[in-house]
């Protein structure tokens, strides 16, 4: 019984999505990782859906790049939250992956996170966030994360000195 799917379209997204699953690791949030697309894996794609809840999973990562309809297509088989991350793609730069994630139609929502690694990041925070809601645990993680955060910002003065 896994807290977060992280989810991809193909596994030349794994540099990116390496991020969230490090932090994820980070905070001692359980996850298992997939790649499925929806364009090539059609029919992986709706069966995985349907069956999250059932998996017990409570956050679904998706990341994908260019015409990124796998964290749409996920939104629309489970009403689990779904994360979406935009790949930063070669083409476009990722703002392909933006704008097709970002702009879902109304009643199927997808929490965009920004373009590449940065969003990965953000994708585990956020995911963690919506856990810790009912875990402690979850919660006292993140609380130490942002402490460590905002020593290592502080400490970063000395360098200008
Ligand atoms: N956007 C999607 C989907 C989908 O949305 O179903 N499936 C694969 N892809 C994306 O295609 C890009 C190139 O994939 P390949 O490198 O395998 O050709 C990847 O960024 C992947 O997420």
């Amino acid at each position: 019984m896994m807290q977060v799917a992280l989810v991809m379209g193909s596994i030349s997204d794994w540099p990116q999505v390496k991020a969230t699953a490090n932090l994820l690791s980070e905070l001692h949030i359980s996850y298992d990782s997939h790649v499925i697309s929806a364009h090539r894996m059609p029919r992986e794609l709706q069966r995985f859906g349907e069956t999250t809840k059932s998996e017990h999973y409570q956050v679904i990562i998706a990341a994908a790049g260019g015409a990124a309809h796998l964290p749409g297509m996920l939104a629309a088989n489970t009403t689990l939250p779904v994360i979406g991350i935009p790949i930063q793609s070669q083409a476009l730069n990722g703002m392909d992956s933006l704008l097709s994630i970002v702009q879902m139609p109304s009643g199927v929502p997808v929490a965009t996170v920004a373009i590449g690694s940065a969003g990965a990041k953000n994708a585990a925070l956020l995911a963690a966030e919506i856990i810790a809601l009912q875990d402690p645990e979850v919660d006292d993680q993140l609380q130490a994360f942002r402490a460590r955060q905002t020593k290592e910002a502080t400490e970063s003065n000395d360098q200008l000195r």
